[in-house]
């Protein structure tokens, strides 16, 4: 039996409604969106349309029931054979792992049935530096995890995720798991997010499933995401294949066991493409 489905909400500090037509006008009415966005993010919206930013973004990420197929593969603890996917298992140091979660729970999910924050950076043209905009402890968690994937990443894959002269902000996506819960499956929009995509798991593990996008989840490997590990999807792992997490309380991992599960934060880091900053059908706003 499934969890009852989540509310999805996206919401910051500042209360200020961006979008609050969004959960009623037309859009998935399995979902009931309350955006809002953190005051230190700076972001502004156009206009709200059936496929504004959060629309796609929620589509795409999906925090609800789907079909699972009955595949049971155990997860592994090692990356698999994906091209441009990368992990890195305890990447995060401990005090900063827990300083972080720390500051994210109180900060973001303190509020019951919040289970997914957007932030925002600002973008390189305006010549502050991507990251602005992300709360301090965000930035230096960016920083930590740049300098330390330095010694584990191919220099190009490094370069991708970590530029010397960025060109476009930052996105950064929270998303808060408890036991039971899950996102299904999806490639993150190849028009509204850059190539190189960093995940930071934080507070608890879960494995998460990958299918080959084309061949429409035939062959499913997982691969377990311990806290403190970090992911980087690149090239035909970000384009090419889905990623998700079944709606488990545990998972069966190769060589452990199962693992049951906790309450499990990631932080994903993706680069906004020009243009994903403008909402709208342009035509709405001669
Ligand atoms: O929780 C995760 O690690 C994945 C989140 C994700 O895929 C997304 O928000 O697009
Ligand atoms: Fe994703």
């Amino acid at each position: 039996m499934p969890p009852p489905q989540k509310h999805l909400r996206y919401q910051g500090d500042s209360d200020s409604e961006l979008n609050s037509n969004v959960g009623s006008g037309g859009l998935n009415p399995r979902k009931k969106l309350k955006i809002s966005i953190d005051e230190d993010s700076i972001f502004s919206p156009a206009a709200d349309s059936p496929d504004s930013l959060f629309d796609e973004i929620s589509s795409s990420s999906a925090r609800s029931d789907w079909d699972e197929d009955c595949d049971d593969s155990p997860a592994t603890l090692h990356a698999p054979a994906i091209p441009g996917l990368f992990f890195v298992p305890s990447l995060i140091p401990h005090e900063l792992a827990h300083q972080v979660n720390d500051f994210c729970m109180r900060k973001y999910f303190s509020k019951p049935g919040v289970n997914q924050i957007m932030l925002f950076g600002v973008a390189a043209s305006s010549g502050c530096a991507p990251t602005s905009g992300l709360p301090p402890l965000l930035r230096e968690l960016l920083s930590t995890v740049s300098d330390l994937l330095a010694l584990e990443l191919p220099p190009e894959v490094h370069a991708l995720l970590f530029p010397p002269s960025p060109t476009y902000a930052r996105q950064a996506i929270l998303n808060l798991y408890r036991p039971g819960e899950g996102i299904a499956p999806h490639v993150d929009l190849p028009a509204r997010f850059g190539d190189g995509i960093v995940g930071v798991s934080l507070g608890s593990g879960c494995a998460m499933r990958f299918t080959e996008a084309e061949t429409d989840g035939a062959e499913a490997v997982r691969l377990f995401l311990p806290a403190q590990s970090v992911l980087v999807l690149s090239g035909e792992a970000r384009y090419g294949w889905t990623h998700g997490i079944e709606q488990r309380t545990a998972d069966f991992v190769k060589g452990e066991g199962m693992i049951e599960r906790g309450t499990r934060m990631s932080i994903t880091f993706r680069w906004l493409l020009p243009g994903a900053d403008v909402v709208g059908d342009p035509d709405d706003f001669h």
